[in-house]
């Protein structure tokens, strides 16, 4: 099977900005100030080719350089419209990565992607509190009974200039349009929803594409966060759950340059985040069960978990790298519906192994 190993690194800078060319009653047309995210997601370059088992670093550190001039900054200083989509734009450019995708998130609730195929994507972060059982599920699972979440939604849709006050337009009208499905969904009972009388993330992620997509033809994708720890990307046609577990592990990167700290035993608390692709099951309502993904996982789950990663059998080095594409070659045994396999290393650095040669669209790599 053809596999991909793609590498990310995240950071943060405290940066004013002033959107001038927003109306003067928009509060963004004042100077006012951010936590800027920023996330870079790339295949492996060739100028890493003496960084062997290094790449994530080496990506962490031409983040950290490419974004300071941002940090503690005047922003207008550095770009005449620094919206999230610009700023995306101009650190692609001091970044120069072939193939590069870039996040920048002003707050948690709003953002912009620039893919490698230069589109730019608008994200909305938005959340709702609701009661709801899955009627369909066997006898005794915990999701049978009545139980509640505070669930988050993501709504993106591909920007249709790269224009400040067109995107800011474009998610006026998602708040809208989003405001008038929260109604119907926070702090209600979703079993009691028309068309929600089973609600899995996934029909939930259908329903709420349904309701917007005729007003809003710019969507992209919706995801549906369910709980911290599992949740479903929905694009019009494709269902893809995403689950997660950590493990804590020891290692020791033997390829680490001759002196260098990395060769040392280290430790780290890795967050693996499985993505899977698959058809919608009628009865049940839902592609894959969370559950049953964790329980899949679990043999490779317990080589991993409190043990010392230069142990396993096979690897080559304990690299972010390796270590994910080990993990990816023996999961898509037991789980032919994985996509992706998704390996942080430290929060949002790491590493991430695709099916395929392409960053599968609905890898939001920031949330
Ligand atoms: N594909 C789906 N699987 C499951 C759904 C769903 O909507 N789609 N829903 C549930 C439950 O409603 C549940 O709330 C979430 O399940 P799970 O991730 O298994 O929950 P846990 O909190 O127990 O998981 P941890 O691994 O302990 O974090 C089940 N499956």
């Amino acid at each position: 099977m053809n596999r991909t190993v793609f590498y990310f690194a995240t950071t943060q800078f405290e940066g004013a900005r002033q959107l001038v060319q927003l109306p003067n009653t928009h509060p963004a047309s004042r100077l006012h100030g951010h936590s800027f995210q920023t996330v870079v997601v790339t295949p492996v370059n060739t100028q890493w080719e003496n960084r062997i088992g290094m790449q994530m670093n080496t990506l962490m550190t031409a983040l950290h350089t490419a974004v300071e001039p941002l940090n503690y900054a005047d922003l207008n200083r550095q770009l005449p419209m620094p919206s999230d989509a610009h700023l995306a734009h101009w650190l692609n450019t001091r970044l120069a990565l072939p193939n590069a995708t870039l996040f920048v998130n002003s707050t948690p609730q709003q953002g912009a992607e620039l893919t490698a195929n230069h589109v730019v994507i608008l994200k909305r972060r938005y959340q709702f509190e609701a009661a709801h059982y899955l009627p369909q599920v066997p006898n005794g699972h915990p999701c049978g009974r009545m139980h509640g979440h505070r669930f988050g939604v993501i709504l993106r849709i591909c920007a249709l200039e790269l224009n400040v006050v067109t995107h800011s337009e474009q998610c006026n009208q998602l708040d809208a349009l989003w405001q008038t499905l929260s109604i119907e969904l926070h702090h209600q009972c979703l079993n009691h929803v028309p068309g929600l009388e089973n609600p899995t993330s996934e029909h939930l992620c259908q329903w709420i594409w349904q309701r917007l997509t005729s007003a809003c033809p710019a969507l992209f994708g919706v995801a549906v966060i369910e709980t911290a720890t599992a949740g479903c990307h929905y694009d019009g046609q494709q269902f893809c759950i995403w689950k997660d577990q950590r493990f804590e592990s020891a290692r020791q990167l033997c390829v680490a340059p001759a002196g260098d700290g990395h060769q040392q035993l280290q430790g780290h608390s890795y967050l693996l985040r499985l993505h899977l692709c698959a058809p919608l099951d009628t009865v049940l309502g839902w592609t894959v069960d969370y559950g049953e993904v964790k329980a899949l996982f679990q043999p490779i789950y317990a080589q991993l978990d409190h043990h010392l990663l230069n142990e396993l059998p096979q690897l080559t080095d304990t690299d972010v790298g390796s270590l994910v594409t080990w993990i990816s070659a023996r999961a898509t045994n037991t789980q032919p519906e994985l996509v992706a396999v998704e390996l942080q290393q430290q929060p949002g650095c790491g590493a991430i192994c695709c099916v395929g040669e392409s960053l599968p669209p609905f890898l939001m790599l920031d949330h």
